[in-house]
């Protein structure tokens, strides 16, 4: 089953009127603002990336969808694993290579006595240490959670739940006909980063931009009340664009030339068209996308780069000529 049918199969149970037909990036409560996000070992983040930055990461992602709702947070909630290891190797520094090969792992299921768990020297401490830094960093505080263990090898699957709170939240549904699609900050830094963590060179800006993104909170706060319709971007801007789009029952045209890129993506990526497709489809960005009338003043800085038109689907130009979409437009689970 992709994400896609998965996400279709659960519309179709009992929803509650709070979980807004899993429409939205968030469930709203009685002026709360509910989200969860997972992060999985060599999925969303790579092995031997810092635990601290994968607290950083796992905060930073879950007050991201609180910040495109203009939510304030409120508090956090984390699901996390220990892991336990074979006692042959209690005491194995992480990133020893036997433990970053996912392709061939192999997981132990133990049927004798159980290992004892979280002895991967320093991972488990490492990983407080940054959620403590990412929780004062952004304001937040601990309200609960739940630990439980994994296989030997298993990789790490660790979840947060974050709540906040609105008073009006834009949703991804509300996108008028005629309005401007704007976005935060520059597109594309962590998907190069990503690149460049896995062997690429380039610089070390990039690569914090993927391991430590930035939740826009000030910034959906201010723009939550001119936003008709707002969302963050992790998938990738062109797939998450083309979401909005089809929630809202509307088109959307993008011009790949009006994409916000930053001096050290161009400089590592060059700033061709497929250079700009592939900021446009990396995701990991964690900005803004958000639509609002055109040419009104906005409360924080956000570029504009398309349109919403009557139809359907996304129209991609360069520069105002038509260009055909890429394969794929993001990441899909
Ligand atoms: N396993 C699941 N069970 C229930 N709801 C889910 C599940 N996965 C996703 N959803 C819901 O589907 C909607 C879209 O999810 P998603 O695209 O992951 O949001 P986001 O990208 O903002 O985290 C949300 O309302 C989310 O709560
Ligand atoms: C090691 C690694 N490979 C690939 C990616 C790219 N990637 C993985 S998940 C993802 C999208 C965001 O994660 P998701 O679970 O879809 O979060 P949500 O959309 O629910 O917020 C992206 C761009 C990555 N971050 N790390
Ligand atoms: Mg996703």
């Amino acid at each position: 089953m992709t994400e896609a049918e998965f996400l279709a199969a659960l519309r179709a149970l009992p929803l509650h009127p709070g979980a807004r037909g899993l429409l939205d990036d968030t469930a709203h409560l009685d002026g709360l603002i509910l989200t969860t996000d997972t992060i999985v070992e060599g999925i969303h983040y790579l092995p031997d990336d810092p635990p601290a930055d994968v607290a950083w990461k796992l905060v930073a992602a879950n007050l991201s969808d609180l910040a495109a709702k203009g939510a304030v947070p409120e508090g956090v909630m984390l699901n996390y694993p220990l892991r336990a290891v074979p006692p042959a190797k209690a005491g194995v520094q992480l990133g020893d290579s036997t433990n970053d090969a996912y392709s061939s792992v192999t997981i132990a299921f133990p049927t004798g006595p159980r290992p004892s768990p979280g002895r991967e020297t320093g991972w488990d401490e490492a990983f407080v240490s940054g959620l403590d830094i990412a929780l004062r960093t952004f304001a937040v505080r601990l309200l609960g959670g739940d630990t439980v263990s994994l296989p030997v090898n298993a990789p790490r699957v660790i979840a947060l739940t974050a709540i906040g709170r609105a008073a009006r939240a834009p949703l991804r549904a509300g996108a008028r006909e005629g309005d401007a699609l704007y976005v935060t900050g520059t597109i594309g830094d962590a998907g190069a980063g990503l690149r460049i963590a896995r062997g690429e060179s380039g610089p070390a800006d990039l690569v914090d931009r993927y391991r430590r993104p930035t939740p826009r909170l000030a910034e959906g706060k201010a723009l939550a009340p001119s936003a008709h319709a707002m969302m963050d971007v992790s998938d990738g801007l062109l797939i998450d664009a083309a979401r909005m789009a089809d929630a809202s029952g509307l088109g959307v045209t993008i011009d790949l030339a009006a994409i916000p890129l930053s001096a050290a993506y161009r400089a590592f990526a060059g700033d061709d068209r497929a250079a700009r497709i592939a900021a446009a489809t990396a995701g990991d960005d964690y900005e803004l996308l958000l639509a609002a009338p055109a040419g009104i003043p906005l409360a924080a800085r956000a570029t504009p780069i398309g349109a919403f038109t009557a139809g359907t689907g996304l129209t991609l130009t360069d520069g105002g000529t038509p260009i055909p979409l890429p394969t794929t437009l993001g990441f899909q689970h």
